[in-house]
């Protein structure tokens, strides 16, 4: 199976990112509903199933052009129910949803084409080859000319790289590979805007490095990009924007270094009397004091940090290292729901 390129370093990344990111907010000033700069609008979303679970609550979601947008929250939270309302799978029990500037479900077959979507995994024939799995959802779509349906294959197999891989069985791919070919589908006709859920759910790290590699190319030649996942640190990889959801209701949106920024990070003290910097910190009046190993973190209290310090050395503590780590995604959503993100929804 062919590699995909490796993901760039971290400061590349970081850089392509806020480029991105600048991109993205200069087509989408305000988010307006209608706004031509924004590929998803919706309003008091609401989806309540017939058992009388109220799985998406008041939604009110914007997704700028241009993003690669990460739809965060735990299992449950209500992630896949507003993505098959976005697609038109499904019907909202009140609220509205607009994709490339219609109204959906009602403009479904006008919006659909221009979107490409891989939802719950892909669905395949595992007794075709890769290749043949293409031909046949090409030749499932009305608009594609059969004569040029063998290079629109081999260009998408090109694109998620498995060319070497087309004549093999898909039954005999890995899931790494089996949602790479979910992604050739999705890609075979130019989309402007492609929906992923849980695009590396079920991938071991290699698998997810290269989803990931691919969804940050797709994005690069200006491909919005809508991505669901309950994994913090993938949405802080590769997404511009994020809309943090829990149990139904969407708890903060916005580029991924604001939501972040408006956190306070944890202090964190680098020492060998661990057990000594713990009390004094807890002296100085900080919250959740974590031990481990040679460091002490924790919620810095209310005080000047300086302070902080030289309480520490006052107490005899070996001090190495001592700062705020800037906030992550994690942080912020700790802070906003007072819940660790590994919650059941
Ligand atoms: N068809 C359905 N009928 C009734 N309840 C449902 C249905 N589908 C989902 N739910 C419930 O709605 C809530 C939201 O589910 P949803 O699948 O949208 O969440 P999610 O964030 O995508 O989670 P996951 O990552 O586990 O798929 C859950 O409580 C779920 O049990």
């Amino acid at each position: 199976m062919e590699e995909l390129p490796a993901a760039e370093g971290d400061e590349a990344d970081q850089t392509d990112r806020a480029d991105r990111a600048d991109r993205a907010a200069q087509v989408a000033p305000a988010g307006q509903v209608g706004d031509v700069g924004t590929v998803i609008v919706t309003r008091a979303l609401t989806k309540r199933y017939r058992g009388g679970q109220l799985a998406v609550d008041g939604l009110d979601l914007t997704v700028p052009a241009g993003s690669v947008f990460g739809f965060l929250g735990p299992n449950g939270s209500g992630k896949t129910t507003t993505i098959r309302m976005l697609m038109g799978l499904i019907e909202p029990t009140s609220g509205t949803a607009r994709v490339l500037g219609q109204p959906m479900p009602r403009a479904a077959r006008a919006v659909l084409p221009h979107v490409g979507a891989l939802i719950e995994g892909p669905a395949l024939y595992g007794f075709l080859s890769g290749r043949d799995n293409l031909i046949r959802y090409d030749a499932a779509d009305p608009t594609a000319d059969p004569r040029t349906r063998r290079t629109r294959v081999a260009a998408a197999l090109d694109r998620v790289g498995l060319t070497a891989a087309a004549s093999k069985k898909a039954k005999a791919y890995s899931l790494g590979m089996k949602q790479r070919l979910g992604l050739a589908a999705a890609l075979l006709q130019p989309r402007r805007l492609l929906v992923l859920d849980e695009p590396t759910n079920g991938l071991d790290p290699q698998g997810m490095r290269e989803i990931r590699a691919l969804i940050r190319e797709l994005a690069s030649d200006g491909t919005t990009v809508f991505l669901s996942s309950h994994l913090l640190d993938e949405i802080e990889q590769v997404c511009t924007h994020a809309a943090v959801m829990a149990q139904g209701r969407l708890i903060t949106q916005g580029a991924v270094a604001e939501l972040a920024a408006g956190t306070r990070g944890r202090l964190f003290v680098a020492t060998p009397d661990t057990g000594d910097a713990a009390r004094v910190l807890k002296e100085q009046g900080a919250g959740d004091v974590v031990i481990t190993e040679d460091r002490v973190t924790a919620e810095p209290p209310d005080r000047d940090l300086a302070d902080v310090n030289a309480a520490l050395v006052t107490a005899g503590v070996r001090v190495r290292g001592f700062g705020v780590e800037r906030a992550s995604l994690e942080d912020a959503f700790v802070a906003l729901t007072g819940e660790g993100f590994d919650v059941a929804g």
